[in-house]
């Protein structure tokens, strides 16, 4: 029997509370240090491994830790979620994202189908699709072939795909799997799509229009952009656009396209990019077989994220140090930086898979929580974010939680040595260097370069960035990200907090305002 309860509820979680707090300078200093890198360490998927050496545990914490992972059922609430209990109860929704990448449990049948079967179609009907466009077999109107696929899309239906796409572009072009460049449209600011369509061969590209709700403002209106622009070069929009939306959307019906494909109201828009919204787009760029490569990443990383085991489950641990770190700790935000120039675009795709996900107030029965939720979270690649926002981090009165992902290997391999070290080398030396200096101290006597130590971060660390490690990546997160709204027993699937705003535009855009909105309306010239 599955309780949801809330977090300060459970006697482990108050257990918890009062663990000693671990002095991370002293544990991390000489030998002893030295064993907790090599000890505080969980393998994933794909040859990745999530290092938490320098999160201000020990024994004592993991194992209360372990317990609260126990009393709140986190194994026994993911195995509901992936055998097709409506977990995501604000929308009386399954919560299927899984599903896009394998079957972890029982076979889910929802509106009358076998839903692995559908997500697996889908899959099949977009390979079949972006082969015959790499084939020429499908072509635009004068018979040539597409060299470019432009996406339309907003929120889940951009981020994801978008960092996805930026994170293997270079690979594919290194390893001759690169097919068609892609580019995005996402901002309904009109300079957005402009410039997009200025710097495409508009006859030769392939628009991918993707909203799951098919009635996203942003979206339909750059598709009517896209549209114009096609129209004005005289070619015909249906023979250059494909949808991706959800069969119940007024999109899925309509004649307007080459070609549509499907995913469902069970997957939300910011974990969709395991199904149709990243699969078209990613099996056009770089071929279907890369797309599966990718998929079986994230299916890998699944199946550690079922283990009760917390040492053997870093998406677990991963969330419960997380919660330890906001709820006890009270440390307010999370940094994501990958020491990696491709994941340029990941912490912006983290950013409204967390944010989104769990920045609620009331938990899963709308009742207030009395206690802090989902962090802010932040990031930019590293080394470039050192010369930025990195001060703050070393010497700000808040502690900023760090998550750094580094690669033993460059993806495009092109190298130089400059003073005895390559570039690579120069990047990993740099990310090595800031776990240690943020969790160690450096006494000074002139106060403002003295560094306190006892900022925590963890690491994951790969071989290299490919598409199955960037899957099993993806699934980390989404998967630590559910963890969490188990623990703070939210809804981590829906997203009420965006509608007032919707509403209030519209409103603007009628002219049916009055008061404050009447007149930034007026400031603004609308
Ligand atoms: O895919 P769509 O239905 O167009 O939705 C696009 C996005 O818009 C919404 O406002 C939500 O906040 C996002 O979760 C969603 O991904």
């Amino acid at each position: 029997m599955i309780t949801w309860n809330n977090l300060d509820k459970l006697t482990s979680y108050q257990e918890l509370k009062k663990t000693e707090s671990v002095d991370l300078a002293a544990v991390m200093a000489g030998e002893n240090g030295a064993e907790r890198v090599k000890n505080y360490s969980v393998p994933m998927a794909e040859g990745l491994a999530y290092n938490y050496a320098a999160k201000k545990v020990d024994d004592t914490v993991l194992a209360a830790l372990e317990k609260l992972a126990e009393e709140a059922q986190l194994t026994e609430k993911f195995e509901a979620l992936y055998n097709g209990e409506v977990v995501n109860t604000g929308e009386k929704r399954l919560v299927l994202h899984h599903m896009t990448r394998g079957q972890l449990g029982d076979a889910v049948v929802a509106d009358g189908v076998d839903k692995r079967t559908f997500y697996v179609e889908q899959q099949k009907k977009i390979a079949e699709f972006a082969n015959k466009v790499h084939a020429g077999e499908i072509t635009n109107g004068a018979g040539e072939k597409f060299t470019t696929v432009v996406q339309i899309g907003i929120g889940g239906s951009d981020l994801g795909p978008r960092a996805m796409y930026l994170a293997l572009e270079n690979w594919a072009k290194k390893n001759d799997t690169f097919k068609m460049e892609a580019k995005f449209i996402s901002n309904v600011d009109p300079d957005d799509a402009a410039a997009v369509l200025n710097s495409v061969d508009v006859a030769h590209s392939i628009f991918v229009l993707v909203s799951k709700s098919g009635t996203t403002l942003e979206t339909l209106t750059n598709e009517s952009f896209v549209k114009d622009a096609l129209k004005n070069a005289g070619l015909d929009a249906s023979k250059h656009m494909i949808a991706v939306t959800s069969e119940t959307s007024p999109l899925a019906k309509s004649d307007d396209y080459l070609a549509a494909f499907f995913m469902d109201d069970y997957i939300g828009g910011r974990f969709s990019s395991t199904s149709a919204v990243g699969g078209a787009v990613l099996s056009l760029a770089f071929g279907p077989e890369v797309f599966a490569q990718f998929l079986d990443g994230a299916a890998a990383e699944d199946k550690l994220s079922l283990n009760k085991n917390i040492k053997e489950n870093p998406e677990m641990l991963d969330a419960l140090i997380g919660v330890y770190e906001r709820n006890v700790l009270g440390y307010p935000s999370t940094a994501v930086l990958p020491y990696s120039q491709a994941l340029s675009r990941f912490p912006a795709h983290l950013q409204q898979l967390d944010m989104e996900s769990n920045g609620k107030s009331v938990n899963r029965f709308g009742e207030p929580v009395d206690y802090v939720t989902g962090p802010v979270i932040f990031g930019e690649p590293g080394t470039n974010g050192q010369h930025s926002f990195y001060q703050l981090l070393h010497q700000g009165t808040d502690i900023v939680p760090l998550q750094f992902v580094g690669f033993k290997n460059s993806q495009i391999g092109t190298d130089v040595v400059i003073q005895d070290s390559t570039s690579q080398q120069k990047l990993c030396a740099n990310v090595a260097a800031q776990i240690v200096a943020f969790a160690c101290c450096k006494e000074d006597e002139n106060r403002n370069k003295n560094f306190e130590g006892g900022r925590p971060s963890s690491i994951i660390i790969g071989e290299q960035l490919t598409p199955a490690s960037l899957g099993a990546l993806l699934a980390h997160f989404e998967n630590k990200i559910m963890f969490q709204g188990f623990l703070w027993n939210v809804n981590s699937f829906d997203q009420e907090g965006v509608q007032l705003g919707k509403v209030l535009a519209k409103r603007v855009l009628a002219h049916e305002t009055d008061g404050a909105l009447r007149v930034f309306s007026d400031l603004l010239n609308i």
